[in-house]
């Protein structure tokens, strides 16, 4: 146990999830404790007491991510939708993720698009699949291509173009401390990469709902 709660070697080979030792609920906890008495708390006064309960009980939450496969969403498809095979877009799914530098929260809003080739997935698998690594720690870089790589394993679309847009609160609350500035990431993959006329539509989608 004592491998988990020491700085790890910076340059040492990235683990398999089965490779880390879990600590315990109650070593969560008491690190919760730790932290409070670090901001200069006292974690026995009665309003903190059960703090360390709910903050470790909001992080199965928070972090739900980490136990779920999108697969499970994505390997349903239907093919009875008349021959449609135009763009299929679900634009403005909100999201909340967690910078893996701050451990603070990014907010924004996803807009995914595909061309469907065989078959489609129920629209709000596309959201779920958005939460299930929204859920981790996260840089919106990894997001971006987390999503994209599971859709196109799991769907192999013709084409798969999504945009992220999202606020930073270790940009908002702390450090350089500029509100209002958001974050925008882009992935295109087949007609969305090979044709810029595919990625102007993507962005005249993205704008419609707003004229
Ligand atoms: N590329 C990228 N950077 C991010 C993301 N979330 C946070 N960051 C940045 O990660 C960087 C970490 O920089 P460091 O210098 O190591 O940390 P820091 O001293 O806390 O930096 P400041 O935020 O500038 O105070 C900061 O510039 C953050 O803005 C993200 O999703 N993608
Ligand atoms: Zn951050």
């Amino acid at each position: 146990m004592d491998a988990i709660l020491k700085p790890a070697d910076e340059k040492a080979p990235r683990r398999a999830p089965h490779e880390i030792a879990r600590p315990s609920r109650e070593q969560a906890e008491a690190a919760v404790r730790t932290l409070l008495a670090y901001i200069g708390e006292d974690p026995e006064r009665e309003g903190l007491l059960d703090t360390p309960k709910r903050v470790v009980k909001s992080y199965a939450e928070l972090y739900s991510g980490y136990a779920e496969d999108p697969k499970a969403h994505l390997e349903r498809t239907f093919e009875d939708v008349g021959g449609y095979e135009d763009m299929i877009m679900v634009r403005g799914i909100p999201f909340h993720s967690h910078c893996e530098h701050h451990m603070l929260p990014f907010i924004g809003k996803a807009y995914i698009a595909y061309y469907p080739s065989g078959g489609v997935v129920g629209l709000s698998k596309l959201a779920r699949v958005v939460d299930i690594y929204a859920n981790r720690l996260q840089t919106q870089e990894n997001l971006t291509s987390q999503i994209v790589s599971s859709i196109d394993e799991h769907l192999a679309p013709r084409g798969i173009a999504l945009m992220l847009e999202a606020e930073h609160q270790c940009m908002t609350m702390r450090g350089v401390q500029k509100a209002g500035v958001s974050t925008i990431t882009t992935q295109f993959t087949g007609v969305f990469q090979d044709d810029p006329a595919e990625q102007a539509r993507f962005m005249t989608f993205i704008r419609g709902g707003d004229r």
